[in-house]
């Protein structure tokens, strides 16, 4: 959240205004100013809110955030207690980061806190909020969330994906054998992210990649990275209403910008499917997911859900499906690398399971107990995001005996929660074994100690294939390969520093030498 005041402050207008939307825009700035002075003037009144810092009127606590959010909100979970009240912008805003809040959130009431706040971003890349991820409770929602959970993400389907995921972990295995036989690093953020982009592309789209006729896989990859780009982005009209307008840092232009390649590519995609299912292209109908979504039977011979719900809900499952099991996978592997006996004692336990004669299969990795530790301490000491999707509470409500107003917005700060010392010994210590004599079945963890798939309504859909997605991926790795640190880089001087975003992977991608261990036929199967 780089804010320079100077931007906020001294708008450069480059085109005309004409005199509508300037009257418009004044009134927007008029209201906004009042509502934020108002919220100024009630932090300084005897209303029973949650203990916070003080902020500027209008900029709210915006400037003190930094460069890496989630870690000022841990310092000042230390000096006013586990809840926080702060204002970014006009938006009063509450943080919790202890089990205890997190479970009256998103359990005993998560009937108020199940919202989620407009953002620019639900407007144009969730198409107006067509999608599930980004819209608000209420009947679109809870339909669309309903299919999706029904339809897209059962054991069934997820079963009959499972060759598509073979076949993408196959060619993620030979491109890393290619890169160790020629002596090469590889780039394991490439590779992770690759897989995981591809799989998704296979399953959603029935393609292993994004584009469009004419266009190249390069492109597809731009889109993604744009589109975590803007997700990330701390866009000021989400905070400052009133200075939004003027699009300072340019967000709401390459959101446009990025709708209209979704538009382009998406569309096709949609086409292309009719043209195959009505055999106005050979080949016959596909089976992956738009495939599911465009046959759902609607009221007299109408479509279910029309092309916007369908292309919001596609950006939805590649949003949320990829770049949170990419950023697992490289965090899980820097602290493999960065501790050889965890590594042994990985390769030990898949050995005694797989042998050196044949591959991994998916079936196999409910058969890894200390794999699955690994994962666990992953999601508690590196979360995939530092806080959860941002909630809104419904109604006014209480927690902790402090009054949380209808509208305010929820942050529940995942990343201070698996590192606190009342929670965990030695906190920052990367200890699997600490999770030995937990239930490792139950993905979630019953104590809200760690929340890497969040709670409740609002919980992630795709846990299951998550966690499946980032256990093959892991078990194929370090069945195939030693892997250690390029030549100059040690266990203690890896750059271990994530980056903010809506993601936070490390700050330097992890680059690593892989020895294969196998037969070599074993590398092409
Ligand atoms: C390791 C992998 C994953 C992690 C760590 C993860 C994490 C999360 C988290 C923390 C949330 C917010 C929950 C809340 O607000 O309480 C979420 C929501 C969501 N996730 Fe995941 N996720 C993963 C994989 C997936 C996959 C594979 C899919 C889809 C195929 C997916 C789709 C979604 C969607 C659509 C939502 C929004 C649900 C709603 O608002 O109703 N995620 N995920």
């Amino acid at each position: 959240m780089d804010f320079r005041i100077s931007e906020l402050l001294i708008p450069a207008i480059s085109e005309p205004v004409e005199s509508g939307h300037l009257a418009f825009a004044t009134c927007t700035v008029l209201v906004t100013l009042l509502s934020c002075v108002f919220l100024f003037i009630r932090s300084g009144t005897s209303v029973n809110l949650p203990p916070g810092p003080k902020g500027l009127p209008i900029l709210g606590n915006l400037l003190q955030m930094g460069s890496h959010p989630h870690r000022t909100m841990t310092a000042l979970h230390k000096v006013y207690g586990h809840i926080l009240n702060i204002r970014l912008g006009c938006i009063p805003t509450v943080v919790v980061d202890s089990p205890q809040l997190i479970a009256e959130i998103t359990k005993e009431q998560d009937n108020v806190f199940s919202s989620r706040p407009h953002m620019t971003f639900t407007e144009i890349l969730a198409y107006d909020a067509h999608d599930f991820a980004m819209a608000p409770y209420g009947p679109h929602w809870r339909h669309v969330r309903r299919i999706c959970v029904h339809e897209l993400l059962t054991p069934k389907r997820l079963e009959n994906t499972r060759k598509e995921r073979i076949e993408e972990s196959r060619c993620m295995i030979m491109e890393v054998a290619e890169r160790a036989n020629k002596g090469e690093v590889v780039d394991l953020r490439d590779v992770l992210a690759g897989v995981s982009m591809t799989v998704m592309c296979r399953m959603l789209l029935g393609r292993r990649e994004f584009a469009a006729t004419g266009k190249q896989p390069k492109d597809f990859k731009h889109i993604i990275h744009e589109l975590f780009r803007l997700m990330g982005a701390l866009n000021p009209r989400d905070f400052v209403p009133a200075l939004g307008w003027l699009d300072l840092q340019g967000f709401e232009r390459d959101m446009y910008k990025l709708r209209g390649e979704f538009d382009e590519v998406l569309d096709a995609i949609i086409q292309e499917h009719r043209d195959l299912e009505s055999g106005k292209l050979p080949g016959g109908k596909k089976n992956d997911f738009i495939s599911v979504l465009l046959d759902l039977p609607g009221e007299d011979g109408a479509p279910h859900l029309d092309d916007k719900t369908i292309k919001a809900v596609t950006i939805d499952m590649m949003a949320g499906a990829t770049d949170t099991s990419a950023v697992t996978n490289e965090w899980a592997m820097a602290e493999i690398i960065r501790n050889p006996q965890i590594q042994r004692k990985l390769q030990e336990e898949i050995d005694s399971v797989v042998g050196l004669e044949r591959n991994v299969e998916e079936s196999d990795v409910s058969n890894f107990p200390y794999l699955m530790c690994v994962v666990k301490e992953t999601f508690r000491l590196h979360p995939a995001g530092p806080f959860a999707i941002p909630r809104e509470s419904m109604a006014d409500t209480t927690l902790n005996g402090y009054l949380i107003p209808k509208g305010t917005r929820v942050l529940i700060n995942i990343y201070s929660l698996g590192r606190s010392s009342e929670t965990w010994v030695d906190p920052l210590i990367f200890q699997p074994e600490r999770w030995a004599n937990e239930n490792l079945t139950a993905i979630h963890d019953s104590g809200f100690r760690i929340l890497p798939f969040g709670n409740g309504r609002r919980q992630c859909p795709g846990y299951n294939l998550g966690t499946t997605m980032v256990l093959f991926t892991l078990a194929r790795l370090l069945h195939g390969f030693n892997w250690s640190f390029p030549p100059g880089v040690t266990s203690d001087s890896i750059d271990m520093e994530e980056l903010y975003g809506c993601t936070t992977p490390l700050r330097t991608r992890l680059r690593a030498i892989a020895t294969p261990r196998l037969a070599p036929h074993l590398y092409s199967q």
